[in-house]
């Protein structure tokens, strides 16, 4: 199943400079690891905001709640989540 993802990433200002660079050399090992499994399809950073829209491909939503409530960023994201599925006028015959 694919979902499109946004999340949005607000650190606290009480985050030291040591520990925001730790959660997010976390955080890009955790996605290095889906993106290289195939489950984390697309990133793409939103211009001009600490987001970004991902692709999800996963068995389904049980999965991708899983893998998303153990983003290191977590705790600091707002998470907003679409189902998708083909549309009947798609050209490809995959899921691009
Ligand atoms: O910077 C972000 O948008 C949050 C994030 C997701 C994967 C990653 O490495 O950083």
């Amino acid at each position: 199943m694919l979902f499109r993802v946004e999340m949005t990433v607000n650190l606290p200002a009480s985050m030291t400079r040591a520990e925001a660079s730790d959660i997010k050399q976390r955080e890009r090992d955790y996605s290095h690891r889906l993106q290289r499994e195939g489950k984390w399809r697309h990133l793409w950073r939103i211009v001009g905001s600490y987001a970004n829209i991902s692709i999800f491909d996963v068995r389904d939503a049980e999965e991708l709640h899983e893998l998303l409530s153990a983003l290191p960023l977590y705790s600091y994201m707002q998470i907003n989540v679409q189902a998708l599925c083909r549309h009947p006028s798609s050209v490809y015959d995959d899921d691009r």
